[in-house]
């Protein structure tokens, strides 16, 4: 908000040198006219917070403030929204700042519009579009300087944070959210200001209440990030939609990815009513739960307690808790336990079964408890189940490494008999891929683990399996 408003100085004199032969024909006609050239000091002071400010690691909003000065327009009120509207590129636009104040000479017949520095120096700033628009509402061709105060509240996060950290080093420029909690990954250099950071993004955020900072220190194995918080409220338990599915989890203690809601909807949009899915890595249920309101049946699995508990919660939730039953395994007991014991009889219906394995660092390993699952006699052509299964990849030919690597662990050559989906770029050169196939009917009633060829090399470099500092987990 405007604080006060200190003088104002009106340069009424004649026009003598206005840049643009098109603009002073527009002008000339007017008998006052006045050029405004900003000082450089002016220009260069506007949006950037006072020098005293540099290298301060708690928060003080008051040293921010400074008083800068801006060009006006005089603006009968009459024409005013219509000025306004016109001059809509050239007005000052910070936050809290009005682009209209009141006019200092005291008359309630006009207003001061507020001009940005950075737009209009002169009258011949103007763009032919607002100088023709300024001259059909008869507005006087004069600048008028005008003493604004900007406060910490009119200045945008990356401002006050450019200002604090030392010059030349990046400022965090971007985070993600999830509910009310944003989370950095903060640099070194950035750690000694990362309360002032947390506070200015709570400030500068509707809605956001918890700021923290993931610390490189990853679960191995249920894949969340350590975290800190940085400012504000220590309550982790965030509350999201997605795709239209509310879900409520730990972010401290659970894996969630608000990237992946695209790939949750591309697989769901493949279930149809009456399906049957495995998921078998579920985290707290964004494949399962919406699978469930969709109309399948579900059995989801995660290792996790903690992400079994937000799963069970989330299925309440949502109301689908009688469409999802809940497993606490590791996968591999999953596949060879509940998918083992529901499947003969699937394979006999017509519904579609779906199996769901996103752990990308490590799912294709997983993919050997597939082998001979099921007795010979079962073997049936129909109704295989189909698997959509996760993996990063490092290499020049992601397709091909992700379907070797599925084959090997198969037994079982997947070539032309898959497809490969690019879900995203996790990394520079590491990317998130999903593998879809039907588990053939060789791997699935084999009953040998060690006969099939895969007939494929098998992959030429192991993935490396923890990656610290990749945010996508
Ligand atoms: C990448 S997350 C995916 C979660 C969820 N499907 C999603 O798309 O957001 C992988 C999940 O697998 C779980 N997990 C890790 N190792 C596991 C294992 N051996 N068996 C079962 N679940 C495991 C983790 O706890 C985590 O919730």
């Amino acid at each position: 908000m405007l604080r006060s408003l200190s003088r104002v100085f009106s340069y009424v004199q004649a026009e003598r040198n206005l840049k643009s032969a098109v603009l002073r024909s527009l002008w000339s006609a007017a008998s006052v006219c006045s050029d405004f050239y900003l000082k450089p000091t002016m220009e260069t002071k506007l949006y950037k917070p006072p020098q005293e400010v540099r290298g301060m690691t708690s928060l003080n909003k008051e040293a921010f403030t400074q008083t800068i000065t801006v060009p006006a327009l005089r603006v009968p009120n009459g024409v005013l929204n219509k000025v306004v509207k016109s001059l809509k590129k050239a007005t000052i636009q910070r936050p809290g700042v009005p682009r209209v104040v009141q006019d200092e000479e005291g008359s309630s017949d006009f207003r001061l519009v507020l001009l940005d520095p950075h737009r209009i120096s002169s009258l011949s700033s103007f763009s032919e579009g607002e100088a023709e628009a300024l001259r059909s509402f008869s507005v006087v061709q004069e600048l008028r300087h005008y003493e604004l105060q900007l406060t910490y509240h009119n200045l945008k996060s990356d401002e006050v944070l450019e200002a604090v950290l030392p010059p030349g080093q990046d400022v965090p420029s971007g985070f993600s959210r999830v509910g009310h909690i944003a989370h950095f990954n903060l640099r070194d250099h950035q750690l000694p200001y990362k309360n002032l950071i947390g506070q200015v993004i709570i400030d500068k955020n509707p809605g956001v209440t918890c700021v923290v900072n993931k610390t490189n220190m990853i679960d191995t194995t249920y894949r969340y990030f350590k975290m800190e918080v940085m400012a504000g409220e220590e309550n982790m338990v965030a509350k999201i939609k997605e795709n239209g599915v509310t879900y409520e989890f730990d972010f401290s203690s659970v894996y969630w990815n608000s990237r992946l809601s695209t790939e949750h909807q591309r697989v769901v949009q493949l279930v149809k009513r009456g399906d049957t899915v495995f998921d078998v890595f579920a985290g707290v249920g964004p494949f399962a739960v919406p699978a469930a309101r969709s109309g399948a049946n579900v059995l989801a699995n995660d290792l996790n307690p903690e992400s079994h508990k937000w799963l069970q919660h989330n299925c309440k939730l949502n109301k689908v808790e009688k469409k999802v039953r809940t497993f606490n395994l590791d996968g591999r007991a999953f596949i060879q336990g509940p998918v083992k014991q529901e499947l003969p009889v699937l394979l006999k219906g017509k519904a579609k079964v779906h199996i769901v394995m996103n752990l990308p660092a490590l799912a294709l390993d997983f993919l050997d408890a597939f082998r001979g699952l099921l007795p010979q006699e079962l073997s049936c052509d129909e109704n295989l189940p189909t698997v959509h299964c996760y993996s990063f990849s490092k290499e020049d030919d992601p397709d091909t490494d992700v379907v070797k690597r599925a084959s090997c662990s198969l037994g079982f050559p997947l070539k032309d008999k898959c497809s490969v989906h690019f879900v995203r770029n996790v990394a520079p050169n590491k990317d998130m891929l999903c593998v879809s196939f039907t588990i053939p009917k060789e791997v699935l009633f084999s009953g040998d683990l060690g006969k099939t060829d895969p007939s494929e090399e098998p992959a030429p470099k192991r993935q490396k399996r923890e990656e610290a500092t990749d945010s996508s987990r």
